[in-house]
């Protein structure tokens, strides 16, 4: 007799057991998507010296006191400062030095004034600028660290590298940027009625599924997939490709056979490998058999054959804990509460995670249950990037009631569970 627990107990279990990977470095090109090794401070200050937000002439602000549109004053254009050509000398009173955007505030200088407010023009081999409008001391100067200060705390490690932290990344001089190693995950598809992808369909047969809809759910939340292939319902079959498995991968899941049906292999595999069955019965629908197990450091995710428990069962036991080995601190799926479009009406003895499309409607969030609410249906999943949680015990549920919903597309995850 197998003996059911709650989701939050099972979830918990497998995060017992979780361990931190290790982390490699890969060159900046190929950082994108990754999940940072380690917290990114600022190694300088950013900017790294005062500088021009505008193409203009930087003065010393005293020198302007006067200006005004009847009474324009005149400076001196003594130099040029632009990325190339570097103005080594001092700015002295009544003075102007030509800028561009980005170029370093030449000493003396307190103020830029923008090129549109100016008239440049030349006189006896000289040239002049003429101010019409009086500039403050400090006025248009980009401070040095302004934007980032040097050993500040920028990013924390487990943060899924975006476009913008690659620009921190290069703003810092990452050529090299430490990540996490992905966590490998093996996918063994059992069952004898599965046909590879490629072959075309028989009588009684299916084609398998679960091992792509797995590689992306694995790609999705960081990890490495390694696809075992299909293995046929025999107890030696089944057992040698776990246990070869082990050898390949830190995380193992297999899909199917995880029942108690006459061909359902996974509990005899547990037993004969001797490993720490974590649980083998969850109070929760689809996927009341997702059954975990450890081996040493390796762990053993039996998720159901069908679809759509196998996918609710890899968010929410396998997300965590590949989670945690890529050292994020939030292992949770993060949750929203949202309004139910359509009416639930079914009474659930269990947890209910519903197959939802989660989506902004006139300002609020909104859950749509999609499609038919079976474990063996894979239509439902093409929309989903949602699961409602219907808590176990209540009558069902009506339209516009308040739900709470785990979120799938999501990057950041939640301390906690709901
Ligand atoms: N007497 C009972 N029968 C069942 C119980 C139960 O408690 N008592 N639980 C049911 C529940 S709930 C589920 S879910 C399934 C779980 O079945 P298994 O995990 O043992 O999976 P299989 O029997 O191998 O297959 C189930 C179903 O899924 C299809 N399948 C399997 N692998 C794939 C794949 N790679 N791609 C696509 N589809 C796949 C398979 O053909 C079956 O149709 O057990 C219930 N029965
Ligand atoms: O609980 Mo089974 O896993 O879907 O129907
Ligand atoms: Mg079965």
């Amino acid at each position: 007799m197998r003996k059911p627990i709650q989701v939050e107990e099972a979830i918990d279990r497998v995060l017992e057991k979780s361990y931190e990977g290790e982390i490699e470095y890969v060159s900046i090109e190929n950082s994108f998507h990754r999940v940072l090794g380690q917290d990114i401070t600022a190694t300088t200050d950013v900017p790294g010296f005062d500088r021009s937000p505008y193409d203009g002439y930087a003065v010393w602000a005293a020198s302007t006191e006067a200006a005004s549109a009847s009474n324009p004053v005149v400076l001196e254009v003594v130099g040029t400062q632009g990325a190339d050509s570097v103005w080594k000398e001092s700015l002295k009173p009544f003075q102007a030095v030509k800028i561009m955007t980005g170029a370093a505030i030449p000493e003396g200088a307190n103020a830029v004034i923008m090129k549109e407010l100016t008239q440049e023009f030349r006189k006896d081999g000289k040239t002049y600028v003429q101010i019409k409008r009086k500039v403050e001391a400090g006025e248009n100067i980009s401070r040095i660290g302004e934007d980032m200060k040097k050993g500040s705390l920028l990013i924390e490690k487990g943060t899924v590298i975006t476009p913008g932290i690659s620009a921190v990344l290069a703003t810092f001089g990452y050529h090299y940027v430490p990540v996490m190693k992905s966590p490998k995950v093996v996918v063994i598809a059992t069952g004898s009625e599965l046909l590879e992808v490629y072959k075309p369909l028989e009588k009684g047969k299916i084609h398998n599924s679960n091992t792509y809809m797995l590689q992306a759910q694995i790609f999705r939340a960081h990890g490495e997939p390694i696809l075992y292939g299909i293995v046929k319902d025999t107890f030696q079959n089944v057992f040698q490709a776990v246990t070869k498995a082990m050898q390949m991968a830190d995380i193992i899941i297999t899909t199917g056979g995880v029942s108690v049906g006459d061909f359902d292999y996974i509990p005899k595999v547990y037993e004969h490998l001797q490993a720490q069955v974590l649980f083998n019965k969850i109070g929760m629908r689809p996927g009341s058999v997702t059954s975990a197990a450890v081996v040493g450091n390796k762990i053993l995710f039996g998720l159901s054959g069908n679809p759509s428990a196998c996918y609710v069962g890899f968010e929410l036991f396998v997300r965590p804990y590949i989670r945690a080995m890529l050292g994020q601190k939030n292992c949770y799926l993060k949750r929203a509460r949202a309004i139910l479009t359509k009416d639930f009406l079914k009474p659930n003895p269990f947890t209910r995670f519903v197959r939802a499309k989660l989506s902004y409607h006139d300002g609020k969030l909104v859950a749509d249950p999609i499609g038919r609410d079976k474990s063996n249906i894979v239509s439902s999943l093409i929309h989903t990037n949602s699961l409602i949680v219907l808590p176990g015990g209540s009558r069902g549920f009506q339209a516009g009631s308040e739900v709470n919903v785990l979120l799938i597309e999501d990057e950041e995850g939640a301390s906690s569970w709901l």
